[in-house]
């Protein structure tokens, strides 16, 4: 097979970009454009609105069109690295992380994925894993996702600049401390149990016509519940989006459709000139983006208007159960010496409202694909959470209790990485250390290298895990120690004492859930703990079925891997 070759322009409506459309999904690891958001943005509606992403400058353009140059220059240079030769029809019909998988399993955990002269490198090793994103994070940044996601989220944590990053991250690092996370399980609970509601008020109107069971899109309804939560939790505000839908629901979904779409292009389209202006999806974009900003920035001007300042410790020791507002806007806002304009609050905002909403949904999403097939697991489960809960709610401490369900959200992550990539762009020639199973000496990467760090195929790697495509939560209670591995050192638990759920630290970086290293998920434990008592609660009262076949469930991926027509299944109370 030769290396794959760039197909001319072809005369659909990505002509004018020059981009064949065989090749839109390339940059996104999509099998297709459709998403689960489709509807809802579908059904917009159009404002004039006002530019909110930061001036283009000639600066912006010559920093992207050099990173372009440096980029495809590096394609050639990559010295004696494997490199995956694949059919074009490889990248089509299924996402591309399967095709990335298998590729591993051919040319090793550290290879070079070749487009003509442009050439990425795939890293599925957690040697190298843990190298770029711990022992030498400061020499990467996100790259293209970078790109794509500054004119949603601004200096944002996950595309700021250096400078910017480490500024925002001290201060926002601290407002996910052990009190906030506690008074946030009332929040999880609250929100959980309207979900529970709806449900159950569908099943009485079936009964009405002598059916016990119900049908549904789980996937539509985890998205609505992610949505609430994450609304209140950062930044005190209810959407409602369980019972409702709103403008302002309809312009993040719409800004999440275009996030998406945008990740699954090869080419930054939205740069265009008059883009904005001229193609209709970009002017809807703008305008969602302008709703969106206007109620942020409203909530802003509220916190502040009533701020009471306070050093961090103090802010960290509140006693939230006398607190109206415990978002995570409140402390920022009351954070003494963290003073800071409200157009990077409103980017620190939108970013966790964009991180942490679709990615919680899709664990909860996957748990239930994975338990509907294993109906055994999801009793065993259901036998937890009646010994630990009864009928009662679950709380903070419940969760210490609920072992085998903060299995089940492990063991999904590890089958369902959200994302199943990281993205990094080396910013100077770079040696990579020597991985587990490629060249002893590692490589070196030129300044400008794309990087893809495959987290799917480290949580399914043959030589890690057991059984690695099995779903079985059980796994993390008896982990091989695969110390014969050089320079890797095991599974060990002892390595993170109290943590309640395994992560990267145990596993050394064989196991990424929220990645790594300085830029690891500032949000982890709030979406462990969200996942968890959404789980808990669902599975205390209903039973869950598939309603077709688990191959009838087909994958897409933008940022995250979700379904492409819903995860319909029937739900049944538990007697
Ligand atoms: C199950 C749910 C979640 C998953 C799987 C997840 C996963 C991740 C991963 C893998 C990263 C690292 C990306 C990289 O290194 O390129 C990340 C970063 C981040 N996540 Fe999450 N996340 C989740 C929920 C959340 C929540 C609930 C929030 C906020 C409330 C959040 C906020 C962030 C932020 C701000 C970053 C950027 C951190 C930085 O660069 O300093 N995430 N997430």
């Amino acid at each position: 097979m030769s290396l794959l070759q760039l197909p001319a322009a072809s005369t659909s409506s990505s002509a004018f970009l020059g981009v064949d459309p065989r090749w839109r999904n390339f940059f996104g690891f999509a099998s297709s454009g459709a998403s689960l958001y489709h509807d809802a943005s579908a059904r917009g509606f159009r404002v004039r609105c006002q530019s909110t992403s930061p001036p283009r400058t000639k600066r912006n353009i010559l920093d992207n069109a050099s990173n372009l140059l440096t980029n495809l220059l590096s394609g050639g240079n990559l010295g004696s690295m494997p490199t995956a030769e694949g059919a074009v029809s490889d990248l089509f019909g299924r996402p591309l992380f399967f095709s990335l998988y298998d590729w591993f399993i051919e040319h090793g955990s550290v290879y070079k994925l070749a487009f003509g002269p442009k050439a990425f490198v795939v890293v599925s090793d957690p040697i190298v894993a843990r190298y770029i994103l711990r022992e030498n994070a400061f020499s990467y940044d996100k790259g293209v996702l970078a790109d794509i996601l500054e004119p949603i989220m601004g200096k944002g944590l996950i595309p700021a600049d250096l400078d910017t990053w480490k500024q925002r991250r001290r201060v926002i690092a601290p407002g996910f401390h052990t009190l906030y996370l506690e008074a946030m399980t009332s929040v999880f609970t609250k929100c959980s149990a309207r979900t529970i509601t709806k449900f159950e008020n569908l099943i009485e109107v079936a009964k009405a016509r002598g059916d016990e069971t119900i049908e549904l899109d789980l996937e539509g309804e985890f998205s609505s519940l992610a949505l609430d939560i994450i609304g209140l939790g950062v930044f005190n505000y209810e959407f409602g989006s369980i019972t409702k839908e709103s403008p302002v629901i309809k312009a993040v979904y719409g800004t999440l459709f275009e996030a998406e779409h945008r990740s699954t292009f090869y080419i930054p389209y939205w740069k265009v000139p008059l883009a904005r202006w001229v193609v209709p999806r970009q002017r809807k974009f703008h305008a969602d983006l302008k709703i969106i900003n206007d109620c942020l920035d409203g909530l802003i001007s509220n916190a502040k208007e009533t701020r009471q300042e306070a050093d961090v410790e103090k802010l960290q020791q509140r006693d939230y159960s006398n607190l109206k507002d415990a978002s995570l806007l409140r402390f920022l806002v009351d954070m003494r010496g963290a003073d800071v304009d409200d157009r990077q609050l409103r980017d620190d905002l939108m970013t966790m409202l964009i991180a942490g909403h679709e990615t919680t949904a899709a664990v909860l999403t996957w748990a239930i694909f994975l338990l509907a097939q294993n109906q055994s697991k999801l009793k065993k489960a259901q036998e937890e959470i009646d010994s630990v809960l009864g009928q009662e709610l679950p709380n903070f401490e419940s969760i210490k209790e609920l072992q085998y369900i903060r299995l089940i959200v492990a063991e999904t992550l590890r089958l369902y990485p959200q994302p199943p990539l990281l993205i990094r762009r080396a910013l100077q020639e770079d040696r990579l250390p020597g991985g587990y199973r490629g060249d002893e000496d590692g490589f070196t990467i030129p300044a400008g290298t794309d990087v893809f760090l495959s987290v799917y195929n480290l949580h399914r790697s043959p030589y890690f895990w057991d059984n690695p495509d099995d779903f079985e939560p059980e796994r993390f209670l008896t982990l091989r120690n695969n110390d014969n591995i050089d320079g890797w050192s095991g599974f060990d638990p002892s390595r993170s004492p109290g943590a309640l759920y395994p992560n990267e630290i145990v596993a050394d970086f064989a196991f990424l859930p929220f990645g790594g290293g300085p830029r690891k998920c500032v949000g982890d434990q709030f979406a462990l703990m969200e996942s968890t008592i959404a789980l808990a609660m669902l599975l205390q009262k209903f039973n869950v079925e598939l309603k077709g076949s688990p191959d009838s469930v087909e994958l897409v991926t933008g940022a995250t891997i979700h379904t492409k027509h819903g995860l319909w299944c029937k739900l049944r109370r538990r007697a």
